[in-house]
């Protein structure tokens, strides 16, 4: 990193304990970084907000921060001392600069990455979110309030036409009132025209922050905690939808205009005087009558969201196992399962679409009763001098207005806020589930991380199992080379795992170079830790990006440098495109073989401290078996940890270590040789507790 500010920035993100993306520096390092102003074109390139300097000098909590000196260029000030001096860090070293008044300090902001903001309540994000667009609110206010005014003038106008022009042909007064209206209406136009592009700009915004949060929420879910169902917790996501839809219908501003139909029943007594009689009683009864339909609604919706959800589950399951489906003739099972669900999601959406259908009938009958009411009631009014003829036509065009937009809306606005309600409370399951990283824990970022594990006292279940692994103790020491073996469902990839840090432990402490795991930042312990899964799935993109995911860009000659090493070359010459190569959905267009290459080619790019290999070689032929392990093992470092589940025994004497697994524990431990003496010499000895379901395969190992 020799970009001075890009060192900086990477040293106060370090010290504020902020993730940056792993590709962060790649898109700030074509910048030169030495002089201030690139300081702007840092956060305009990475989208951040500007940053602002000093005019006075920082209180004490706000270091550390960015600081630039005409002569030392950037680094990181910690704080101002008493003789005028400035502690900094520069490229990892802590010195001070003796002319602090000639360094100009800045305050800037490094976003948080989204997932990790902290909110209780899904509610929260959106509020959050609009909340902070001050300047929407305030057009979205203007325009209602404007809205509502011009229907106002609108009615006045008619009146004094009605009143006053007409009796008496006065044009003069027509032309200015006439003209008057006219200014207001294009004044209206513009208001409008300019609220709906403004209001589109910032919905995007909020939309893509929102879903940026619970697409990063969801992704920082704890492996072990996250729903079995894959369907289920994408169709939780898929509830962002439904509330968008409300959030930006034009059913939610007819909702801003209902104080103003309290203002127009007040305008239309004043007019008309106890004709207002009239909305003042159909008015309140259709909010009353909207209140008991969102009742009657509200459990049908309820009902109708879980069988869609059902119905997503097993649509996006049968499309994911397709294979299996289709060999074993499973389709008629899933298809009998969609029906199903389908009748369950009909019985509960008829009764919804009924009651939507019947509450807009009624509520168009009270709009047309009342308006009918209204007429009958000011002609007798009008008739007995009470009220002039324009009064009562300005009566009528209020009453539209207050029956009118928020009346026609409600039927559909009552269904989509019950449907968004539950949304709601589906995107609150996802906020609580435990993340791999809580905000409120301070992440530890050591300098140096070394590849030695301690495993304290391991406890470790899947959710509904009542045992699952138990260690109650187990040292790797920096450069070891281990192999796991044991039966089926041994428990040899849960260790794996429990050793990379994604799951976390029920009970007791997994601890790298002493540190407990869970508190060490994820991108640190992620870039320390490769983990090479049994089944590794690629993601949807280029070959280049699966072979780069989760890296700084390491350059096409490293990446054809890697895979020589792993055989990957292979594939990548005979392609048309090379690395370019499409990977689609999930993964598919490459086989197993070629798929376990590319993690392992990622994994000799991403040179980690402590590699975890879960049978890399089940799906690779002798001869590439041979060339992937020669290469790996020749690219180790000294004190880089290997360890290596596997079923084949062969590969067991490449490792000097091997703990053999049965029922969720380690029960051999030692020396290669020793351990496989051990093993031809007796069957693999059970567990000492609790006592379990013998070992399937234990004769596979001994
Ligand atoms: N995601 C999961 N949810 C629930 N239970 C699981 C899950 N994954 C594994 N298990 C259970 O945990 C136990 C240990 O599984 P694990 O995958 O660690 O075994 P393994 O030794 O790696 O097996 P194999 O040699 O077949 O890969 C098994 O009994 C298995 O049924």
């Amino acid at each position: 990193m020799s970009n001075p500010i890009v060192a900086a920035i990477a040293t106060l993100a370090r010290m504020r304990r902020v993730d940056l993306r792993p590709d962060w520096a790649d898109r700030a390092r074509e910048i030169d970084g030495s002089d201030e102003a690139s300081l702007d074109v840092v956060c305009q390139t990475l989208g951040w907000a500007p940053a602002s300097r000093y005019e006075e000098a920082p209180r004490a909590h706000e270091f550390p921060l960015l600081v630039h000196h005409p002569d030392h260029g950037w680094a990181v000030a910690e704080r101002v001392e008493n003789d005028n001096r400035l502690s900094i860090v520069k490229e990892g070293i802590s010195t001070t600069w003796q002319d602090a008044d000639m360094a100009h300090l800045y305050d800037l902001v490094i976003p948080l990455p989204a997932g990790r903001q902290t909110f209780d309540k899904a509610f929260d994000v959106f509020k959050s979110a609009v909340f902070r667009r001050k300047r929407a609110i305030f057009f979205a206010i203007l325009a209602t309030f404007v809205v509502n005014f011009i229907a106002l003038i609108t009615s006045i106008y008619s009146m004094q036409v009605y009143d006053r022009v007409v009796p008496r042909g006065a044009f003069s007064t027509l032309w200015v009132l006439t003209i008057g209206a006219i200014v207001a209406i294009l004044f209206d136009f513009i208001l409008r025209v300019t609220r709906a592009n403004m209001l589109e700009d910032d919905a995007v915004k909020i939309d893509t922050e929102v879903s940026e949060f619970f697409f990063s929420r969801a992704a920082e879910v704890r492996l072990d905690a996250r729903p079995q169902a894959i369907g289920t917790t994408a169709a939780q996501l898929r509830g962002l939808e439904q509330i968008r839809t409300m959030l930006s219908s034009s059913a939610l501003f007819a909702l801003a205009d209902l104080p103003f139909a309290l203002l127009f029943i007040f305008v239309i007594a004043k007019l008309g005087g106890i004709i207002a009689l009239v909305m003042a009683i159909s008015f309140p009864l259709a909010i009353v009558i909207a209140l008991i339909f969102a009742r009657l609604i509200r459990e049908n919706t309820g009902k109708a969201q879980v069988s869609s959800n059902r119905k997503n589950g097993l649509l996006v399951e049968s499309l994911d196992a397709a294979e299996t489906v289709k060999a074993n003739r499973g389709q008629w099972f899933l298809l009998s399962r969609w029906n199903h669900l389908l009748e369950e999601l009909h019985a509960s959406e008829l009764p919804v679409k009924r009651l939507q259908a019947m509450a807009g009938t009624i509520f168009g009958t009270i709009q047309q009763v009342s308006y009918i009411c209204l007429i009958a009631w000011g002609a007798v009014e009008v008739f007995e001098n009470r009220i002039s003829m324009g009064a009562l036509i300005a009566c009528s065009i209020l009453a539209g207005r207050v029956n009118g937009p928020l009346l026609g809306q409600l039927p559909q606005l009552l269904v989509q806020w019950t449907y968004s309600k539950i949304s709601l409370r589906m995107l609150d399951g996802i906020l609580e589930l435990p993340v791999d990283r809580p905000a409120d824990v301070d992440q530890l970022r050591p300098s140096r991380l070394s590849a030695s594990l301690q495993l304290v006292n391991v406890a470790f279940a899947y959710p509904g199992q009542r045992s699952g692994i138990t260690i109650p103790r187990l040292e790797v020491a920096a450069g070891e080379r281990i192999g796991v073996i044991g039966g089926i469902g041994s428990g040899k990839s849960t260790l794996l795992k429990l050793m990379a840090g994604l799951y976390a432990p029920a009970q007791g402490q997994i601890l790298m170079d002493r540190l407990d795991m869970g508190q060490i930042a994820e991108d640190l312990l992620r870039a320390h830790i490769g983990y090479l899964p049994q089944d590794y799935r690629l993601v949807n993109g280029s070959l280049r990006d699966n072979l780069t995911l989760g890296l700084s860009d390491p350059g096409d000659d490293a990446i054809m440098e890697a895979a020589h090493g792993t055989g990957l070359i292979n594939l990548i010459t005979a392609h048309p495109r090379g690395l370019d190569l499409p990977i689609s959905e999930g993964g598919r267009g490459l086989s197993g073989g070629q798929r376990v290459l590319t993690g392992l080619t990622r994994l000799l790019l991403a040179k980690p401290k402590l590699i975890l290999l879960d049978e890399p070689t089940a799906n690779l032929d002798v001869d590439t078996e041979a060339l992937v392990l020669r290469r790996l093992q020749a690219s180790l470092e000294p004190d880089t940890t290997l360890v290596l589940v596997t079923h084949k025994l062969q590969l067991v004497n490449q490792v000097s270590r091997v703990i053999v697994m049965a029922n969720g524990q380690p029960v051999l431990d030692g020396p290669t040789a020793d351990v496989l003496k051990r093993l031809k010499a007796v069957p693999t000895p059970a567990p000492k507790k609790p006592p379990q379901v013998a070992d399937a395969s234990q004769g596979a190992v001994a």
